[in-house]
């Protein structure tokens, strides 16, 4: 196991390119399943849920083959094998191998997900789609058990507007008998990315992006080529850390539309932000204005850059309060920031950070994936360094961390942990 660790206090310049998006790559491996031919997947990620992912996809049959960012799936010898723990329990997108396994056999065995803990994370409305396919759904020693004589199309409204859900139901839907009607759909930029690519696979489904998809189900899907958007979060992760510590940041391969939510935040604290087709300009000031923040589903402000924004503004002059509407528990990196000097008090969704005091180096742990980055943010804004156990979650969703900050003249490096920080970490 390793550690991060990073020297404060250094200016962030020059350009940092973003790679593709996690959370469509996640959902875009095992869309590959439904199809009858190779899928190509090109802009993937190096990150640990994209290899996880492959190893499922060999566990049932499938050829995978890793070269650089693109990964060839072969899905010609697949067959429904139960994949009861183990590696499913690694990711929350596991869930994924349950809509495109049924979608494609009509049956699937599957381990419930792990992923980042935020409190609960039910799947009750993937259930609630895949029962209204036709399948029948049980639950046994905490796998799903995925049984249907025959998938057919259905009018679903998801009660709570989750990604998951719209896109597991689209997977499981695709190859139905007749239309899918999902209502009250969820709207993110990687719904629609996964769309385009069943869509060259083959599918039929119009209104992704909106809340009302539709899916004309096919009997056959072949293989096809597709190149993965840009990850918004990474994206936004490092406007974050240049508005943090950057003197003139560019922010290289994104889709300026998926972050205006950021990017407007960021220019009420007082941060310059400029945009061009497919780059973000970050322009640093010394003093930053608080801001309220509210998470909201897309294109509101992501749940996933509320931890890293909540770094940044301990260092705005005065009160911001930041409310998570989507994860009411996703305030794991609060202690840890302060333990290096934060004035942040948690009130039920909400933190109020009292900003304006410096932050100091220390030891702390991410206890999940955002945690992480907003360590990171944090690290590079104190005083002295900074140590953060807890790397195998980070790397979940950032390709070539070290080596981006590096870049950018930040100072990080990894170092192996020692017995007793082994010891400790066990314990805790
Ligand atoms: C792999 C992936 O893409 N992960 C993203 C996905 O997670 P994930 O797909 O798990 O998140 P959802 O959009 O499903 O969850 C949104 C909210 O709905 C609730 N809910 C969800 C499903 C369900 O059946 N019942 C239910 O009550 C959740 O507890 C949460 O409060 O979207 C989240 C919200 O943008 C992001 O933080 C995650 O990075
Ligand atoms: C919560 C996240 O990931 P996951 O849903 O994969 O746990 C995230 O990417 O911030």
């Amino acid at each position: 196991m390793e550690k991060l660790l990073i020297e404060g206090g250094h200016s962030l310049e020059g350009t940092v390119t973003i790679s593709g998006a996690k959370n469509s790559a996640v959902a875009l491996i095992p869309a590959a399943i439904l199809a009858d031919s190779k899928v190509t997947i090109d802009n993937l990620p190096d990150i640990s849920d994209v290899e996880t992912l492959a190893f499922l996809l060999e566990e049932i049959g499938g050829k995978t083959e890793l070269d650089n960012d693109t990964l060839v799936i072969h899905p010609e010898n697949m067959f429904s094998m139960p994949l009861p723990n183990g590696r499913v329990k690694q990711l929350r997108a596991s869930y994924y191998m349950m809509g495109a396994m049924l979608g494609k056999f009509n049956k699937a065995v599957i381990g419930l997900p792990g992923g980042c803990n935020l409190g609960p994370r039910p799947i009750d409305q993937h259930i609630k789609g895949f029962e209204a396919l036709g399948a029948k759904v049980t639950n046994e020693q905490g796998a799903l058990y995925l049984q249907a004589e025959e998938l057919r199309g259905a009018r679903i409204y998801l009660d709570v507007v989750s990604v998951g859900a719209t896109i597991n139901i689209m997977l499981a839907a695709v190859k139905a008998k007749g239309q899918t009607i999902i209502e009250n759909a969820a709207k993110e930029p990687e719904i629609i990315d996964v769309a385009t690519l069943l869509t060259s696979m083959g599918a039929n489904i119009k209104g992704a992006g909106t809340n009302v998809i539709r899916i004309e189900g096919k009997d056959e899907l072949h293989g096809c080529r597709h190149s993965i958007i840009p990850d918004r979060i990474e994206a936004g992760t490092y406007m974050i850390l240049a508005a943090a510590k950057g003197q003139a940041v560019k922010v290289d391969n994104v889709i300026p539309l998926h972050l205006e939510s950021l990017s407007s935040k960021l220019r009420e604290m007082n941060v310059g932000v400029g945009v061009s087709d497919d780059a973000i300009y970050i322009e640093s000031k010394t003093v930053l204005s608080p801001v309220d923040v509210k998470t909201l589903v897309y294109p509101g402000f992501p749940t996933d850059l509320q931890q890293p924004m909540t770094s940044l503004l301990t260092k705005a002059e005065g009160s911001s309060i930041v409310t998570d509407t989507i994860y009411n528990a996703r305030f794991k990196h609060i202690d840890e920031l302060r333990r290096m000097g934060a004035s942040i008090k948690v009130e039920g969704r909400s933190a109020l950070v009292n900003g304006g005091g410096r932050l100091q180096g220390a030891k702390v742990r991410a206890s999940d994936l955002r945690a992480g980055a907003a360590l990171v943010v944090a690290g590079l804004m104190a005083e002295g360094v900074t140590e953060i156990t807890g790397v195998n979650h980070i790397d979940r969703g950032y390709a070539y961390l070290e080596d981006k900050l590096k870049g950018l003249g930040a100072n990080i490096w990894r170092e192996s942990l020692n017995p007793e920080e082994l010891r400790e970490l066990k314990s805790s």
